[in-house]
């Protein structure tokens, strides 16, 4: 039996920044990891989808520009940019169980699973612990339909090593919005089926609306209230076939449908560790119902959007309250989200839902920014942002942005956000003109 001061469960971004924060605190710390070192988001997920989006966006940079001053589409070399990708993705694993090793964090590389004295077993090894913290995180979903077994998933999706001229994608959340795009600008023929009338619920609905206008207008076959209900083998293809009795032949499906909580080989029933579907349940200072197991990021069941840098801010509150008495709960700070393309669509803070249903306390100013010099320069085609804007302090409390470059302006609104910053004390400052940051005074 190997004696630690906390077992950390998941070598991802969350569990990563708690064993750190942990041994720098003095902490004897263990990490288990069952596949990549490094998790979802540096392995197949954020991180490479984002060095895919790079020749994305530079196309539909270039795509705007068409007669203003560029005479040529750049074309994406799938298996060029493939390697690319995997230059960067085929050091993470080793680089992240080096970078452990190198701070003498003790690491374990199996499936870890709970016995029912409390302890955990890791292939031959036997662990025990005063705290553990579970960080197992989420894996894609795959909705129950006939022929399910012949449906891939975003992972296969990021190491491709050719892209089928035709490929479905089921379910347009941000994963299928995202991989519909790189798909889509590197040629190939993209059906992105959605079952409900409403995709990508938690973002603003015009904008969402702009959004499918715009890869619609690309190419993209979009289908909203569709169920696909069978794939099934169709020569070297597939034949997809919806609710309704459309079919057609595509080159591979993927299941885009949603993650689900990675807890099955934990045991966790074993330690008396709660669980929903959506995932391990926590209070607000993220401790399950057994007091000594603690969970964060994606794997956790609570309402905060399941990303990286949320993952990381759970892994540095727990490093503070596992090592302090009578700790606070935890309060997040506002959350930016991004759904990447050509044209980004980002959130922050009040959602335009919420200031509608309470229109005395909140204004939204809803404004198209294509006629603003930032956007003319880029010949943006679709730059709109609703601002929310509290009427009693006049001050920004959240927006909604879409435009080729919403990822800046909502890193700079979190900025104003965060700091209660009033257009007035943002006239104070001094920005580089002209630039995204200098129309930060024009908003409310
Ligand atoms: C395609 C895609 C794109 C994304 N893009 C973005 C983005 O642009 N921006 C963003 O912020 N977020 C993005 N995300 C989400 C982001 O990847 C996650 O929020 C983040 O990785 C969560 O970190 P985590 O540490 O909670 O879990 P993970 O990164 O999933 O790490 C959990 C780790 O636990 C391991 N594990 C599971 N069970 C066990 C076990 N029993 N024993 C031992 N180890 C176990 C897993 O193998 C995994 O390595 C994306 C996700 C996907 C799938
Ligand atoms: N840019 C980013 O930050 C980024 C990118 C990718 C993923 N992520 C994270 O990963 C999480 C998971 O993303 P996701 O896209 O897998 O899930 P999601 O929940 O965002 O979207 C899945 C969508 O599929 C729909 N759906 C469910 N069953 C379906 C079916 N049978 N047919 C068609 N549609 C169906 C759902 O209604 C939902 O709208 C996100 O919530 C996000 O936190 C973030």
């Amino acid at each position: 039996m190997q004696e630690f001061d906390i077992v950390v469960i998941g070598g991802g971004p969350g569990g990563l920044a708690a064993a750190y924060g942990l041994h720098a605190r003095g902490m004897n710390v263990a990490v288990v990891e069952k596949d990549l070192w490094g998790g979802t988001c540096p392995n197949r997920g954020c991180d490479p989808k984002k060095i895919l989006m790079a020749a994305v966006e530079t196309q539909g940079h270039a795509e705007a520009l068409q007669g203003h001053g560029l005479t040529s589409v750049p074309q994406i070399d799938w298996p060029a940019l493939m390697a690319a990708k995997r230059a960067y993705t085929e050091k993470i694993p080793g680089g992240t169980h080096s970078g452990l090793e190198a701070a003498k964090i003790a690491t374990f590389h199996g499936a870890a699973s709970f016995n029912d004295d409390g302890t955990l077993t890791v292939g031959n090894d036997q662990l025990n612990a005063a705290n553990w913290i579970v960080a197992t995180g989420q894996e894609p979903r795959i909705p129950a339909i006939t022929g399910s077994e012949w449906l891939n998933t975003s992972n296969e999706f990021l190491d491709l090593d050719h892209l089928p001229a035709d490929i479905t994608l089921m379910g347009a959340g941000y994963v299928g919005v995202e991989l519909a795009a790189i798909a889509n600008a590197a040629g190939s023929q993209v059906h992105l089926i959605h079952h409900s009338d409403r995709p990508l619920r938690a973002f603003d609905g015009d904008l969402v609306k702009d959004l499918l206008s715009r890869l619609k207008a690309d190419g993209v076959d979009v289908q909203l209230n569709t169920a696909i209900t069978t794939v099934a083998p169709d020569d070297d293809e597939f034949k997809v076939t919806t609710a309704a009795g459309d079919s057609w032949t595509t080159g591979m499906v993927f299941a885009t449908a949603g993650r689900k909580p990675v807890v099955d080989e934990l045991h966790l029933e074993r330690v008396n560790v709660a669980t929903t579907p959506r995932g391990i349940t926590v209070n607000g200072q993220l401790q399950t119902t057994n007091p000594h197991v603690f969970a964060l990021g994606d794997v956790v069941d609570r309402p905060q959007p399941k990303l990286t840098p949320v993952a990381g801010f759970e892994g540095r509150y727990l490093t503070q309250t596992l090592t302090t008495r009578d700790a606070p709960e935890i309060v997040y700070p506002t959350i930016p989200s991004v759904v990447y393309g050509k044209t980004q669509l980002a959130q922050l803070g009040v959602t335009t839902a919420e200031a509608a249903e309470t229109p005395d306390k909140y204004q939204v100013n809803d404004l198209d920014l294509t006629h603003w010099y930032s956007y003319q320069r880029l010949q943006d085609p679709h730059a709109r942002i609703k601002v929310v804007v509290d009427k009693a302090t006049a001050h920004i409390v959240g927006a909604a942005v879409l435009s080729s470059e919403a990822e800046q302006v909502i890193n700079y609104l979190d900025f104003v956000i965060t700091n209660h910053m009033s257009s007035a004390d943002i006239s104070q400052t001094i920005t580089a003109y002209p630039t995204l940051a200098s129309d930060l005074t024009y908003f409310n």
